[in-house]
């Protein structure tokens, strides 16, 4: 059986969403997927920073209600977040990057996860920041140093769409998509369609665990243009940086504009998409539309996302499923994790044959 040694960088709501799900169901995944996961190290901002060689309780982890720079308290511990030393130095297997998504240049995430690489170590990460904006450079970086670089999260939490795209749609020729890829925006549309304000509705998102630290990243369309950019580069073979990608949000909707497409027989919808021009450019865009209700993303409701692929052997395909949460976005970690066992697994066996 294997163990997998981890480090978390950011203890929020996700990164203590997997530390929850290892506390539970880790005889389960030494059953079914062949491994079990051991907490090594975590670092946060606001908590500090502890290593433990031989592993630290993840039950404890999540139920203890540590303090500011509470980590200090423990064997190990600092109360500064030493991301650095951690990254390079905890005896990890693979860093678990999830602190805040920075859609301006995706630092500090772009240096947890390259140190983390050029050490040797696997990335797994749900920030958007360093997949839209350092992908080509880090996968070279994985590759160079023999590891991986997975990010399945990065894009509609833990449903499957960059996996399933590039794995099981293999050969079926994407050509572009479009989709409901915000969970906070979408769940705000419905609660002001419910008759909530504005204001209440996004606290509501942000207390669900769906926002980002700064939600104006959800409602102003940025959250959506880096994953449009993600998304646009791995199934479209583009190179799209995020301001490349014109974006409005939905903020400018007011009570008024959501009624009258009641009346009409609509929903406003944030929408990100991309498509493949003749010439071989790759056009991204990020916009509130108006859709009317028999349209397959119309009733697309709360925090659940949506994407219709457009592919040349298939038509349309859709694929629908969380887009935020704190637990499914853990479990986008984990298939992460999985991947890299089983990619592992695969040359071991060839190197054997
Ligand atoms: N919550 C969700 O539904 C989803 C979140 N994501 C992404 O996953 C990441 C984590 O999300 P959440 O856990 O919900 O966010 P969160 O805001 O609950 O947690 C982030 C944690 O990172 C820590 N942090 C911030 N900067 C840090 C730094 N420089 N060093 C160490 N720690 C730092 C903060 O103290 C906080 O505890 C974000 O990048 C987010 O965009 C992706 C998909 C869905
Ligand atoms: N804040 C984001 C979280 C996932 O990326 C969202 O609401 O979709």
């Amino acid at each position: 059986m294997t163990i997998y040694n981890i480090a978390l960088i950011g203890f929020g709501g996700v990164n203590r969403a997997l530390a929850e799900l290892i506390a539970t169901k880790n005889p389960l995944w030494e059953r079914d997927l062949g491994f079990r996961l051991n907490i090594v190290a975590v670092s946060d901002l606001h908590l500090g920073s502890v290593i433990s060689p031989n592993g630290l309780d993840a039950r404890t982890l999540v139920e203890a209600n540590f303090a500011k720079g509470g980590f200090g308290q423990l064997s190990g511990g600092s109360a500064e977040a030493d991301n650095e030393t951690i990254i390079k130095t905890a005896p990890a297997d693979i860093i678990v990057e999830a602190t805040f998504t920075n859609p301006k240049d995706g630092e500090p995430a772009v240096s947890h996860c390259r140190w983390a690489l050029q050490a040797g170590k696997h990335v797994v990460t749900t920030n958007k920041g360093p997949v839209a904006i350092a992908a080509a450079e880090l996968k070279a970086l994985a590759r160079a140093n023999g590891v991986h670089f997975e990010y399945e999260g990065s894009v509609m939490s833990g449903t499957p769409v960059i996996r399933m795209a590039e794995k099981t749609l293999a050969g079926a020729e994407v050509k572009g998509f479009e989709g409901i890829l915000n969970g906070t925006s979408n769940f705000v549309l419905g609660r002001m369609e419910a008759g909530l304000d504005f204001a209440t509705a996004v606290r509501e998102a942000q207390a669900l665990g769906y926002a980002e630290a700064d939600p104006t990243a959800d409602v102003e369309g940025f959250d959506v243009r880096l994953k449009v950019v993600i998304l646009a580069n791995e199934l479209l073979g583009a190179s799209l940086r995020p301001e490349e990608v014109a974006c409005t949000g939905i903020s400018g909707l007011s009570p008024s504009d959501i009624e009258t497409a009641a009346t009409a027989n609509s929903r406003w919808k944030l929408i990100g998409s991309a498509v493949r021009n003749a010439d071989g450019t790759v056009t991204g865009s990020v916009s509130s539309k108006q859709l009317p209700l028999e349209h397959p993303l119309a009733s697309v409701n709360g925090a659940t996302n949506a994407i219709s692929l457009n592919t040349e052997l298939l038509g349309s395909v859709t694929i629908t499923g969380p887009g935020a949460g704190r637990i499914e976005t853990a479990y986008a970690l984990l298939s992460d994790i999985v991947a890299i066992h089983n990619a592992r697994a695969a040359t071991a066996t060839k190197e054997a044959a």
